[in-house]
């Protein structure tokens, strides 16, 4: 038997595929390319397609021995999102449901999604914990809420039974050197220090520096990218093991600010990386971070993987992939 990866050439969805294939499982990564990598693969069988046509999924699942799904593909951009709503919803919630018919349809029973913490929207308590009320801030987050919606009812009506992960802020790079984030479309802190830290861009932009927190700056909660791929593989066993249907936070318990980002990425890096202070950013909240001990219980996982080894392994990657997979072997 074997597990779908969708999204699987995309940051995530490549680290766990990776990880799968480690721990022993056959794996196909069904990914349409739009943003994803096929070096991103690793050599995994890979179908280029779209995950809202059917007939392909219903091929692969029956091709393959697919009784398992892991669904990473989606779009991920919140700021976008507010501009074009539709773009969102056509395919984080749209497709989704196209492929979550398309697979129970198939006989797959088990599926493991790629939700976010941005279903909560600003927390009205910290560490958020899993019970804390739904109130996404983006098309986006409200996206991720209505695909989990969804997952119950398919439970309910098909035995579908699913583990919606809600993660903070992904970040690193595979300790095996050979994946990493694809930067060029990012917006996300760790990857713009990296470019500060290699002269891509001037300098990094703090945005906000009177927050009421330690520094005055952000405090987001970091996980390791090779955390959140093993939270996926134990969220597997966990519903092959008889696991109900459940949403899991997917964060290290703490918070970092701004600049401990920063002052991590100089020691990982030996570069004195420029900053410069700025207004906030409109919709940041001060400070995010999850309590993950739902996580403990049912997964057995905690983030082993603490803010020095993420910089320092975001850095490995990134400067020796200055162009992501571009760069020149
Ligand atoms: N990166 C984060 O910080 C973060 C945080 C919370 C949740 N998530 C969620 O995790 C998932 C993976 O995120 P990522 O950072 O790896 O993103 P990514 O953009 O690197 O990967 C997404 C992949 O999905 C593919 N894809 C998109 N639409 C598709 C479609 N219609 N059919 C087939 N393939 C399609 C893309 O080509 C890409 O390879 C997403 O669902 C995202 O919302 C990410
Ligand atoms: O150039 C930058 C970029 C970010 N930040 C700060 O760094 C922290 C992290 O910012 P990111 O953009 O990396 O991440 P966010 O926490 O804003 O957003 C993440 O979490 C959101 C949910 O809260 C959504 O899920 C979103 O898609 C995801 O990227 C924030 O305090 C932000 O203000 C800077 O100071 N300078």
């Amino acid at each position: 038997m074997a597990v779908l990866v969708t999204g699987g050439a995309g940051y995530i969805g490549a680290h766990t595929a990776q990880l799968l294939r480690q721990r022993g499982r056959d794996v196909v990564v069904y990914d349409s390319l739009e943003l994803g990598r096929r070096e991103a693969t690793l050599g995994a069988p890979l179908v280029v397609g779209d995950i809202a046509d059917a007939d392909l999924v219903k091929a692969t699942v029956a091709e393959h021995g697919i009784d398992a799904v892991v669904h990473f593909a989606a779009y991920k951009a919140a700021g976008e999102s507010v501009e074009r709503p539709g773009k969102y919803f056509a395919t984080n919630v749209g497709k989704a449901n196209a492929l979550f018919d398309a697979v129970q349809e198939a006989g797959v029973r088990h599926l493991v999604f790629s939700s976010t913490c941005a279903v909560y929207g600003t927390p009205q308590s910290l560490p958020v914990d899993e019970a804390h009320p739904f109130g996404p801030e983006s098309p986006y987050g409200e996206s991720k809420r209505m695909a989990e919606t969804m997952l119950g009812w398919y439970d309910r009506a098909h035995g579908l039974r699913s583990v919606s992960l809600r993660y903070f802020n992904a970040a690193g790079a595979s300790a095996s050197g050979l994946i990493g984030e694809d930067w060029t479309v990012t917006l996300n802190l760790v990857p713009l220090v990296m470019k500060a830290a290699l002269g891509r861009i001037p300098e990094l932009t703090v945005f906000g520096t009177d927050y009421p927190t330690r520094d005055g700056t952000g405090v987001r909660d970091y996980v390791h990218v090779d955390d959140l791929a093993d939270a996926h593989v134990r969220a597997l066993e966990y519903l092959e093991d008889g696991g109900e249907t459940t949403a899991i936070n997917l964060g290290t318990g703490v918070g970092s600010t701004v600049r401990e980002v920063v002052d991590a990425a100089r020691a990982a890096s030996g570069v004195d990386i420029p900053t410069v202070d700025a207004p906030r950013r409109p919709g940041d909240p001060a400070a995010v971070y999850g309590d993950n001990r739902r996580a403990q219980e049912l997964l057995g996982w905690r983030a082993d993987r603490n803010l020095d080894t993420i910089v320092a392994s975001a850095w490995q990657w990134h400067s020796t992939h200055p162009d992501g997979y571009d760069t020149p072997g």
